[in-house]
């Protein structure tokens, strides 16, 4: 294929981009070919049904034209079950589309190239020009398999190109056709008049395709066979669950301990230095009390962050997620929801933003909405800094045996979370009125060894989202919470810390007389209002808050020994209870209302999570009162 006669015209302003749209079965690599051609760092992983919604890039070819590509939910079928299948059906469908796909790009996975033509068929019939990007070669020539490419290309009337989404070389052939078509326009669709018109069963047409075309099938992998016979292992394979999960929450805090201590260091010295260098006054204050404080208190959690979502990323590219979840079917359809709930709750675990979009793969509307308002309750990332912190200042850093006392303390969190969705999904179901039982068929993708550069580019993007949250919404609030907190100055002569004049002083005593039952004192309860935005938040306004209430001895960077000072051990546990029900996220509370397109439904979520978390606190704070005879 020679590009090298296009003559270069690069797209103008106003001139409609040609678009292309990735289409396919789930789990083929469509969203790792999209992030190749667009440079784009979109979601991938090993299990099916993990882009939900309909996503956009741009492309440039090298005869410098500009192409819009479309990533898309994978389909089984072009009749829809699911919302994230409406999504696709609608863009390829829809003729009145802003957006007008002018190429098809069928991502096939070449391993598995049975599951996938019959589809391929009913696409090329829908008669928008198609290429076939047989995806997974590496895998597939591993395995043995070998497919007649110029016959299938042939039957099918399309062009076909072999594909390695994510080898940054993987992807020239299907560029090279790309390149062509820019500049030349996109062709007819041979096959359309083939398997459009004559609309023969494609069934059976696809079985003498995939007999014609495949001259050696793949060797049957036994090495998968082998693993699944250990972790999906009726007695084995849910200690073999725990374990896992065990060991990620024991590693968030050993391994941990030395890069915080040295972020910890860095922030105390240049606190102590800009405290020497800056004279006496406002402007000092607001640096190292205000930003400081602020910020500091909040980016010694990176590694911890890292650290669990390193273990995310590996349990899902490996592919052992969609495991986890068929095991715990049977487990939850007994006491509540079906298996399909499984994967959009664990992703809840990173974020619940992500976790109830992807409750677009449930079909059941039922145990959708029950998904979507128990998703908070799964400990995100969100919440490490906060646990973490509380652990760090009341938990001993003892091993009991081989455990490590506060990594035991924090899987418990976890656990409560956990039992706690349970609980509530038992209510609603009891609410809402009976399921019938839908068994959980999800295909089970074969286990990939995880690329150690993918996971990096993995931890990087989640190092960066941090650390932008860090320089952004946190650094604000840390400044608007300083000026409120050193704002009105006290009159003269006055005794005590300014900050018991300030706006917030006067306001968190105000509060304090709702949360002082719950063991709260007035810093929380201002903690708690900033907190309401995102639930880190909450550790950075403690750290300005924190530094604005020491005097004299008390003064310090870190919050850690501040607190420890400052709280009583129920008021610790109290605290750890509120974070484990409280829905102290802006962003979640607006997906949960975008995807049941319901205010009744977001105002549920917030008043049965508020309640949950006050009475949560009560109970903990008293019964931890009573038996630490305090
Ligand atoms: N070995 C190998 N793995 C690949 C290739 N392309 C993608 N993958 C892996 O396959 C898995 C699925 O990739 P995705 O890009 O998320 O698949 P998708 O088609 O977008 O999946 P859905 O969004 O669920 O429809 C991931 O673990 C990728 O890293 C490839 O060419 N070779
Ligand atoms: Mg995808």
């Amino acid at each position: 294929m020679n590009h090298t006669d296009c003559k270069s015209t690069p797209s103008k302003k106003n001139v409609p981009l040609h678009s292309i749209a990735l289409v396919g079965n789930p789990n083929s690599g469509k969203t790792a070919l999209f992030n190749r051609l667009t440079g784009s760092h979109q979601k991938v992983a090993n299990y099916a049904g993990v882009t939900v919604e309909r996503k956009e890039g741009k492309m440039t070819t090298d005869t410098g034209q500009q192409l819009h590509v479309i990533d898309l939910p994978g389909i089984y079928s072009l009749t829809p079950l699911t919302k994230d299948e409406e999504v696709t059906q609608t863009a390829l469908l829809d003729k009145t589309a802003d957006i007008p796909v002018d190429l098809i790009v069928y991502v096939a996975d070449a391993t598995n190239l049975k599951r996938n033509l019959k589809l391929i068929l009913d696409v090329i019939a829908l008669g928008h020009p198609t290429i076939l990007a047989l995806n997974m070669t590496d895998l597939a020539r591993k395995r043995g398999q070998i497919i007649d490419l110029e016959l299938l290309q042939q039957e099918l009337g399309i062009p076909v190109v072999e594909t390695i989404a994510i080898e940054s070389n993987g992807i020239g052939k299907l560029l090279e056709i790309l390149n062509l078509y820019a500049c030349n326009g996109f062709p007819a669709n041979a096959g359309s008049n083939r398997y459009g018109s004559e609309k023969k069963s494609s069934t059976l047409e696809s079985r003498r395709i995939l007999d014609n075309v495949i001259k050696k099938h793949a060797d049957t992998y036994t090495l998968n066979q082998k693993i699944d016979a250990l972790v999906l292992h009726p007695v084995f394979g849910f200690p073999i669950l725990v374990i896992i999960l065990f060991f990620m929450f024991q590693a968030v805090f050993s391994w941990a301990e030395v890069p915080m201590e040295w972020i910890e260091n860095g922030i105390g010295a240049t606190g102590e230095f800009l405290a020497t260098m800056l004279p006496d006054g406002i402007l000092r204050s607001l640096v190292v009390d205000g930003i400081i404080a602020g910020i500091g208190s909040i980016i010694v959690f990176l590694p911890q962050i890292l650290i669990l979502f390193f273990f995310i990323l590996i349990l899902e590219e490996s592919g052992y997620l969609p495991r986890a979840a068929f095991m715990m079917d049977k487990m939850m359809s007994s006491i509540v929801l079906s298996g399909h709930a499984f994967i959009p709750l664990l992703s809840s675990f990173a974020c619940a933003v992500p976790g109830i979009m992807a409750t677009r793969t449930i079909k059941n509307p039922k145990d959708r909405i029950i998904t979507i308002l128990i998703a908070p309750l799964m400990t995100c990332s969100a919440r490490l800094p906060v646990y973490s912190l509380i652990i760090g200042a009341f938990i001993p850093n003892r091993t009991i045996g081989l455990f490590n006392l506060q990594g035991l303390v924090l899987f418990g969190l976890y656990i409560s979370g956990i039992f706690a969705a349970v609980m509530v999904a038992w209510v609603l179901n009891r609410l809402l009125g009976k399921n019938d039982y839908q068994p959980l068929l999800m295909e089970l993708p074969s286990y990939h060894l995880p690329r150690m550069r993918n996971i990096a580019i993995g931890l990087w993007e989640r190092a960066r989202i941090f650390l932008i949250r860090v320089s952004t919404i946190i650094f604000a609030t840390s400044v608007l919470l300083w000026v409120l907190s050193s704002y009105p100055v006290p009159p003269e002569g006055t005794t005590g810390t300014a900050i018991q004049y300030s706006f917030v002083g006067r306001l968190g005593h105000l509060i304090e007389y709702i949360v002082q039952p719950i063991g709260f004192n007035w810093q929380i309860a201002v903690a708690l209002i900033p907190g309401m935005a995102a639930r880190e938040i909450a550790v950075s306004a403690l750290g300005t808050v924190y530094a604005l209430s020491a005097s004299g001895d008390d003064l310090s960077i870190t919050l850690a020994p501040l607190i420890s000072s400052n709280w009583s051990l129920p008021t610790a546990l109290s605290l750890l209870a509120w974070f484990v029900f409280a829905p102290q996220c802006f962003a979640t509370l607006g997906v949960i209302r975008r995807e049941t397109n319901s205010w009744k439904m977001m105002f549920f979520a917030i008043i049965y999570l508020f309640g949950l978390a006050y009475l949560a606190s009560l109970a903990t704070y008293h019964i931890s009162c009573f038996l630490l005879d305090q």
